[in-house]
């Protein structure tokens, strides 16, 4: 079985884009048209919601897969919906799976270390169920706090090493407030500096033979001189780069955030691909998704190649 950061390379070589769709989809925003075709007067609200939301998002990973290495499913975007959100995120996990995409949850989970490694077993590692261990959701990666510190940390640390999975730790956020606590200076350093320091110590364990690690770094897209920082103390991590379009992060400073060989980055885009109907490109949202995400895969490749 492969690591996690091989994976992750040989998807971006085959696929030649370092694309991850963001599957950030509520219901208020799917097309009107598709929701008069397919809201069933005969069901109740649930059922309707649990067939309409697996529907459009099925739809855009089908319109989209050939210029994305992978999807990042944000959990939030399934638990407003209570446990019928959480099925249906089970089924897109599932069919993104089928279709040999790279899945990252997006839940960033953390606690003491027996909670944060009940995470653990459920999204990347297993649960033991009477004599049987089952890997409930199975994704390759997934986004982690690491505001509780190292001990919180291992328990998925140890599942990416036994599992063969991926983690991308919080280093610095996108948003405007990240500078709040991830700008503080301690010991001389931003706190980011020493968050990285330390995903740079939890990945030594964990690397490929490509030599890329499989513990990376959550860096927002509107952060490039964070990022520059970020890369010297992360030569050999994946950096995990969500916040571009809606949030103001800029393709052309992509090439901040890339190591000495051009790579090690996979770039997250939700509402501008799920929902790239509002932007009129096409009058069919599927259509309208795949232009987006192809049109994003290449500004991007021509940004850092
Ligand atoms: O971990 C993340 O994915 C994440 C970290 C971060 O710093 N900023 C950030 O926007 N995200 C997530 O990335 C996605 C960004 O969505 P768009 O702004 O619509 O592309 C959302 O799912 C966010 O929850």
């Amino acid at each position: 079985m492969l690591n996690f950061s091989d994976k992750l390379i040989e998807a971006i070589k085959k696929k030649d884009s370092v694309l991850i769709a963001g599957i950030d989809t509520t219901v208020e925003n799917i097309p009107d048209y598709f929701i008069r075709k397919y809201y069933d007067d005969e069901k109740n609200e649930i059922e309707n919601l649990k067939y309409i939301l697996y529907e459009y998002n099925r739809r855009i990973i089908d319109a989209i897969e050939e210029n994305v290495i992978g999807v990042k499913f944000q959990a939030a975007f399934f638990e407003q919906y209570s446990y019928y959100g959480i099925e249906v995120l089970h089924k897109l996990i599932q069919y993104a799976q089928s279709k040999k995409l790279i899945v990252i949850f997006d839940g960033k989970r953390n606690d003491i270390s027996s909670s944060a490694k009940g995470y653990s077993n459920a999204y990347i590692g297993e649960t033991a169920l009477f004599d049987k261990k089952i890997k409930f959701f199975d994704c390759d990666a997934m986004t982690v706090n690491p505001y509780l510190g190292e001990d919180g940390i291992k328990p998925f640390v140890e599942d990416c090493e036994r599992f063969k999975k991926g983690l991308f730790v919080l280093v610095k956020t996108s948003n405007p407030s990240s500078k709040d606590f991830q700008d503080l200076i301690v010991d001389g350093k931003y706190l980011f500096e020493k968050v990285a320091e330390k995903v740079h110590e939890w990945g030594a364990s964990c690397k490929g033979k490509h030599g890329y690690s499989d513990i990376g770094a959550v860096v927002g897209a509107t952060q490039p001189q964070a990022a520059k920082m970020i890369r010297s103390i992360l030569p050999d991590s994946f950096l995990l780069i969500p916040g571009i379009g809606v949030q103001g992060g800029k393709v052309e400073d992509l090439k901040y955030f890339l190591d000495k060989n051009k790579m090690g980055i996979i770039v997250n885009s939700s509402r501008d691909i799920i929902y790239a109907y509002k932007n009129h490109i096409h009058s069919d949202f599927e259509k309208s998704s795949f232009i987006a995400s192809k049109n994003f895969k290449e500004s991007i490749n021509s940004a850092i190649n």
